[in-house]
């Protein structure tokens, strides 16, 4: 396996404070806004940009996270089943706006999966999506991000992994991991 550093803390850092300037300028206070994030990996990106807009608003933004197992279109295909993540909404979100939140946009079906969860929760005045890295060309629903940290060209066989300081590794890093050829 070979893993090529695509974005560094530092970098990671300035996206993040980017994209939420980028929320703030679409939110203001964000007094009619919620951020949701995708279980498992989007409930890290969402905490930390809940943090970020705390740090520069002073306000803290309702941040919820939700688990997409059960919409998923292939959870019954699977041979060993998806294990269910927790799914913590204490808010409404019926006429919010609601900031979908993950760490990686592919084929899109996860998002999908998490609007189709999500109206279980009401019916938000609108919704758009935030990811630190959409993976270009490889789409298999017509679903594209509002906010994006960084665009990257990758091949179907290479991954992207996110990882956090704390839970995964020493520092925040984004990797794009070849796998070797067996
Ligand atoms: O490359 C990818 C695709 C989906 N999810 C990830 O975490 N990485």
């Amino acid at each position: 396996m070979q893993k090529r550093l695509i974005v560094n803390h530092q970098l990671l850092e300035i996206m993040v404070m980017r994209l939420c300037h980028q929320l703030i300028e679409n939110h203001g206070d964000f007094s009619d806004s919620v951020i949701i994030g995708l279980q498992p990996r989007g409930r890290q990106v969402a905490q930390r940009i809940q943090s970020t807009l705390k740090a520069i608003l002073g306000t803290t933004v309702p941040t919820g996270y939700l688990d997409t197992t059960f919409h998923r279109d292939d959870f019954r295909r699977r041979e060993t089943p998806l294990a269910a993540n927790a799914t913590h909404i204490d808010f409404l979100i019926e006429g919010k706006k609601v900031i979908l939140v993950d760490d990686v946009l592919y084929t899109g079906r996860s998002v999908r999966a998490a609007m189709d969860a999500m109206i279980s929760f009401g019916r938000p005045a609108n919704v758009e999506l935030l990811v630190l890295i959409d993976r270009l060309y490889s789409r298999h629903l017509p679903i594209e991000p509002t906010y994006v940290g960084r665009r990257v060209n990758s091949l179907q066989s290479q991954r992207v992994l996110v990882e956090w300081q704390g839970s995964d590794t020493q520092e925040d890093n984004i990797w794009l991991v070849t796998k070797n050829e067996e």
